[in-house]
């Protein structure tokens, strides 16, 4: 029975694939696995039985991500499972900004108890006259999951649509349609571009990326659209262009008190992912790759240890070891289990950064003395038997 606590509601439709040899729970002190969305989990003392993190979810700037690798704990996210949700709350982003639809419905409200509203609208229309997307030109900031299908939704309302990214992966720039221009810099579009979108992590470098000086280059009436994370700007900067007159809107998901005090700052309270599909996809992703590491020890989309995978075990015990990537950790695990009379049948070693893991098939059962030796070996971070039989 493994048990996994919840820190955040979690799709029923997701929970329920954990199936009958799962408790889930909110309280257990002693979990093997978390599964979570935006909790923060910097402040938490993280017990020693959790062997792996699951983020319903892209961003894990919520999660430790290092120091759980340095406990040998495995954090894992679902790449792709709510970007469908979050671009089409863009492109609803996208025209909020541009047409003042907010406030024209805030003003047609306000007049519920009068009878002549009807005559009224089309004297005060003209207050809330918009622009049109088709034309425009727009900046896309990371081209991972969420920004392709942005880039691409942007091409289709007519756009012409610049993209930047200097790590972008195969896969997405076989996603991308070839009708994106390509960037070489933030520099070189943040003058061009009527609307910049923001898609990238929130990690040190790309912490508060459209600084005050790059705001200073922005064309005039810019828009800039922040479904990524909040720190990638800073208020004191988005006040200022404001202020200059170089911002015009400024779209977020991550609105706090002293953004929502400003005009031209449409704060949406992190809705991003909040779709019934969305929210399924991501929870069915997570629990999927919780069942594979806690059954059998398989590692699927990791973010603080290499993916690594080797099936369903036919032999008699399988061991997956966390540990650090130095030199001649293999050579010691193989004689720690030589030493015992273990013969591995088949085994898979995989480093990412300072961290690796080595997942090993044995010919026979292994016993707790032999688990404690590897555990002894210097570097070695966790030790787990994922199955053991005679
Ligand atoms: N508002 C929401 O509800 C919501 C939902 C999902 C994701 N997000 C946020 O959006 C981010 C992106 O999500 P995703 O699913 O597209 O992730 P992703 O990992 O698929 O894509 C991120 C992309 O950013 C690129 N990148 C990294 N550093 C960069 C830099 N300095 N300059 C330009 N590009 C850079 C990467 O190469 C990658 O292609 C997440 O990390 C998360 O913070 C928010
Ligand atoms: O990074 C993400 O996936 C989003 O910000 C969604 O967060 P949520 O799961 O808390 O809505």
């Amino acid at each position: 029975m493994f048990k996994v606590k919840t820190l955040n509601n979690i799709s029923q439709e997701g929970l329920s694939l954990l199936g009958g040899n799962y408790i889930i729970t909110a309280e257990d002190p002693n979990p093997d696995a978390i599964l979570l969305r935006s909790f923060k989990m910097h402040d938490m003392e993280l017990p020693e039985s959790v062997k792996i993190i699951g983020r319903a979810g892209a961003g894990v700037n919520n999660i430790p991500i290092e120091e759980y690798a340095a406990q040998g704990v495995v954090v894992v996210n679902t790449p792709g499972a709510n970007a469908n949700a979050v671009k089409e709350l863009v492109i609803l982003g996208l025209l909020l900004s541009s047409r003042k639809v907010i406030s024209g419905i805030n003003w047609a409200k306000s007049q519920q108890d009068n009878p002549e509203v009807d005559k009224l609208i089309e004297k005060e229309k003209a207050k809330f006259a918009g622009q049109e997307l088709t034309g425009k030109k727009i900046g896309v900031i990371g081209l991972g999951a969420i920004g392709v299908l942005v880039a691409n939704a942007a091409l289709s309302l007519g756009m012409e649509v610049y993209g930047y990214d200097p790590f972008v992966s195969v896969e997405s720039a076989w996603g991308l349609s070839c009708d994106v221009k390509r960037a070489l810099s933030l520099d070189e579009i943040i003058g061009e571009c009527d609307y910049i979108t923001l898609h990238v992590p929130l990690i040190d470098q790309t912490k508060n990326m459209i600084n005050a000086e790059r705001l200073k280059k922005a064309k005039p009436g810019l828009r800039l659209l922040n479904f990524a994370r909040g720190a990638l700007v800073s208020n004191d900067n988005i006040k200022a262009a404001m202020e200059s007159g170089d911002l015009a809107c400024y779209v977020t998901d991550f609105p706090d008190q002293e953004l929502l005090q400003l005009d031209n700052v449409i704060g949406i309270p992190h809705l991003g992912a909040s779709t019934a599909e969305s929210e399924e996809n991501c929870a069915r992703m997570a629990v999927h790759e919780i069942k594979e590491y806690l059954e059998n020890g398989n590692i699927v989309n990791s973010v603080n240890y290499p993916d690594c995978y080797m099936g369903i075990s036919s032999t008699p015990a399988r061991i997956g070891i966390t540990h650090k990537n130095i030199p001649n950790m293999v050579g010691q695990i193989t004689s720690s289990l030589a030493k015992d009379n273990i013969n591995i049948g088949d085994m898979l070693n995989k480093s990412k950064g300072e961290f690796a893991y080595t997942l090993l098939d044995v010919d026979s059962k292994v016993t707790l003395d032999s688990i404690d030796r590897l555990e002894k070996i210097a570097g070695v971070l966790k030790v787990r038997i994922i199955k053991n039989e005679n």
